[in-house]
């Protein structure tokens, strides 16, 4: 059996445990799911500056699960913060749940939209369409406004926003698929999907499988070129925990 650590890359234990059982529900029976998040960092991540800061955190957790021997990791935050620095660090597979979730989206539409958070995350999204390849493959991002918390929170506000906005995207948007844009959100995919007739994808549990399908092709980071291990030299303070 293999080991999968999931990533949840802000310091929120709620949000873990969501994470965790949306991983968990699709795992192979061979499959153990290790959820982890930073033991120091942000609450959520909402933005540029806190993805910097969640980055840190997930390449000490890629440090401590490539110790452990674990078989891939998932960084499970939309942003996918850190994710080509993981993979310098990685000899396993490493993939991001934005880049997860647009991948299956293009497997089942041809075109697909996104609802997230926060609007000012809506840039972040943007930045990972164009990165990842699938600008045109995305007919429309949409926010459903509320701090990421929210999901958490268990006043059921946002998990309604998030049925509003996935219904309005099969309404209007043209697009055959609709991505979930946060973490927090893993647990509404199963049930939005069928209550509305559209896939409607997590990109945790669509992380979960790729990983485990990369394990049984056989295939895992190419060490040669740009993600190859970091060139050696004395890191110091803080980071000095990276050095070896
Ligand atoms: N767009 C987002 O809501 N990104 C996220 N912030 C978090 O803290 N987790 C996410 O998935």
């Amino acid at each position: 059996g293999c080991i999968i650590q999931v990533i949840n890359p802000n310091t929120s234990r709620a949000m873990t445990e969501t994470i965790a059982a949306a991983a968990r529900s699709v795992a192979a029976p061979g499959t153990k799911i290790l959820a982890v998040c930073p033991q120091e960092g942000v609450p959520s991540i909402e933005g540029h500056f806190d993805e910097a800061i969640a980055a840190i955190g997930v390449l000490q957790q890629v440090k401590l699960g490539r110790e452990a021997g674990v078989s891939g990791h998932v960084i499970a935050c939309f942003g996918d913060p850190g994710l080509l620095a993981a993979r310098e660090l990685a000899n396993r597979p490493v993939i991001g749940i934005a880049e997860a979730a647009m991948h299956m989206a293009t497997l089942v539409a041809t075109r697909f939209s996104i609802v997230t958070t926060l609007p000012r995350t809506l840039v972040i999204a943007r930045h990972l369409l164009h990165q990842y390849g699938f600008e045109r493959h995305c007919a429309a991002l949409h926010a459903i406004d509320l701090p990421v918390l929210a999901l958490e929170d268990g006043s059921g506000l946002a998990q309604q926003k998030v049925r509003e906005q996935c219904i309005q995207a099969k309404q209007q948007d043209g697009s055959g698929a609709i991505v979930l844009g946060c973490g927090g959100m893993a647990d509404l995919a199963r049930e939005l999907t069928l209550e509305l007739g559209i896939p409607v994808i997590d990109g945790v549990s669509a992380a979960v499988k790729m990983i485990e399908s990369l394990n049984a092709l056989g295939l895992s980071t190419s060490k040669h070129g740009d993600l190859d291990f970091p060139r050696a030299k004395p890191l110091s303070g803080m980071f000095g925990s990276f050095s070896g």
